[in-house]
């Protein structure tokens, strides 16, 4: 695994175009080389944001959407539909836009799904989902996504990975339920480390002075993951935190940046 690395944006605004373009960029190489991509996507103001700008580029039409599958790093287990589903927020700012195939949507399960309201099952029915879409070349339960994306809390969370919470210690399941959730709603389903750490680049997106120390913590190599969850976040090829200026405001000054005007 290689140390990640930090890119530095100016503002919330610009970090979001960078991250758009990235994320085409990225998109595009994948399908050259393999027919098709996969990311996985994250709610929150940043996560959001991105695909907002996604939506508004240009360049989107480079992407072929018919060949690519989208995931979700984790969900708050709501009513389909519910303004606080990260799906909500994903499909309202780019997915209902473009020309995606529906059945590789890949939306976490509802609290008025087919599970009915039993996060266990609708987590076991995504992991099923991931098996299934994996292939051999993944030499795994999920496939080897191209990019993760991933929000952080203030206090450090990754998808629904909070800290100290069961779900940090799963090292079998690729998804699982959250109860207690000290962020509402409660009740989750989230990806696990075992099928974070199945991607090729993990992208940790952080804007604002309330995530400073939370991205401090997550890329000090003394920091543990049960304690600081995004430090647990990493990709096989590629781990990056895309940052703005604000959020890189506690970073110690010999870590080596990237920065951007
Ligand atoms: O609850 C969640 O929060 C995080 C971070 O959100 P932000 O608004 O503080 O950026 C997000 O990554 C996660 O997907 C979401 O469920």
């Amino acid at each position: 695994m290689t140390p990640p690395q930090v890119v530095v944006h100016q503002d919330q605004k610009l970090l979001a175009q960078a991250v758009a373009d990235r994320l085409v960029t990225r998109i595009v190489e994948a399908q050259a080389d393999r027919g098709s991509a996969s990311v996985v996507l994250t709610g929150g103001g940043v996560g959001t944001a991105v695909l907002a700008e996604l939506n508004a580029l240009g360049a989107r039409d480079a992407i072929d959407w018919g060949r690519l599958d989208v995931w979700w790093g984790d969900e708050r287990f709501l009513p389909a539909g519910d303004e606080e589903r990260n799906e909500t927020g994903a499909r309202g700012a780019l997915l209902d836009h473009v020309p995606l195939d529906p059945a590789r949507v890949h939306a976490m399960g509802a609290s008025d799904g087919p599970d009915g309201d039993d996060p266990e099952a609708a987590a076991e029915r995504y992991a099923a989902e991931l098996r299934a879409a994996a292939r051999p070349e993944d030499h795994g339960p999920a496939p080897r996504f191209d990019v993760v994306l991933l929000g952080i809390g203030p206090d450090a969370h990754v998808a629904s990975l909070f800290p100290e919470l069961p779900a940090l210690r799963e090292e079998e399941r690729t998804v699982v339920a959250v109860h207690g959730s000290p962020k509402p709603p409660p009740v989750r389903i989230s990806l696990t480390f075992p099928a974070i750490r199945a991607a090729e680049e993990v992208w940790v997106l952080a804007s604002g002075e309330s995530k400073a120390q939370a991205v401090r913590l997550a890329l000090d190599p003394e920091a543990g993951p049960l304690q600081v969850p995004a430090a647990g976040a990493r990709g096989r090829r590629a781990t990056v935190f895309l940052l703005d200026r604000a959020a890189a405001a506690e970073l110690p000054p010999g870590l080596e940046r990237i920065a951007s005007p």
